[in-house]
């Protein structure tokens, strides 16, 4: 029996307009499940007004299974950085008010300009919600987080978002570095699906 007929469903929303998060997802779970992007379906993205990871994931994947009528999985996540008290966490996308990932990763480096390497501690965090309608009252939720730390500098190209200022301490480079499918073995996001895959009774 393939691993795809354990499976509830044959195909899945991704309920993401971020196209590096998009293929990551993609990635992991091509194999398993025709996955679409939740842009064949509503252009409209949701506003995320929840105080957590959850909540917003939670949003995005009501709003895509909505839009759909399939089952639908959010993707949740952003950057804790201890000499900011967790900052910019659940606001890690408009932590410059929208000007997006070059704007963010300017406003961070600023923040921590007088910030010695030591102190420079940082957290990628990951919440993957699965719900399998619009009104599923029991939707899977798991979390996965990822540490290291904030560099001086940009380096690398790869990735998204954050990558350029995320040194890996177990690869010694920064996040934009690492290869597609090493990333993918090792980030907050991998570590939030391999407890999905365990959910879903995938691995
Ligand atoms: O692996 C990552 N590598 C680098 N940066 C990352 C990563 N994972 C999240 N991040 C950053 C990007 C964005 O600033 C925020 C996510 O915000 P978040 O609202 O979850 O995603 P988003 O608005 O880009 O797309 P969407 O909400 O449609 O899924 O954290
Ligand atoms: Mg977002």
């Amino acid at each position: 029996m393939s691993e795809a007929s354990r499976l509830p469903f044959s195909q899945l929303v991704l309920a993401s307009g971020n196209a590096g998060k998009l293929a990551e997802l993609q990635a992991m779970l091509g194999n398993e499940v025709e996955v679409i992007p939740q842009s064949r379906f509503v252009q409209e993205e949701v506003e995320e007004t929840g105080l957590t990871f959850v909540e917003n994931a939670i949003l995005k994947a009501r709003h895509a299974a909505r839009a759909s009528g399939l089952p639908a999985l959010a993707d949740d996540s952003g950057l804790a950085v201890d000499a900011l008290g967790g900052a910019p966490g659940i606001y890690s996308a408009r932590y410059a008010g929208g000007g997006g990932d070059q704007a963010n990763n300017a406003k961070l480096l600023e923040a921590l300009q007088d910030v010695s390497d030591d102190k420079r501690g940082a957290r990628f965090i990951s919440v993957l919600v699965l719900m399998l309608h619009a009104e599923d009252p029991t939707p899977i939720i798991c979390e996965g987080a990822w540490h290291g730390r904030i560099m001086q500098e940009p380096r690398g190209s790869q990735g998204f978002g954050y990558d350029p200022l995320f040194w890996v301490p177990e690869r010694y480079c920064a996040s934009a570095e690492l290869s597609y499918a090493d990333k993918n073995r090792i980030s907050h996001r991998a570590k939030a699906m391999a407890d999905l895959r365990k959910r879903l009774g995938l691995s």
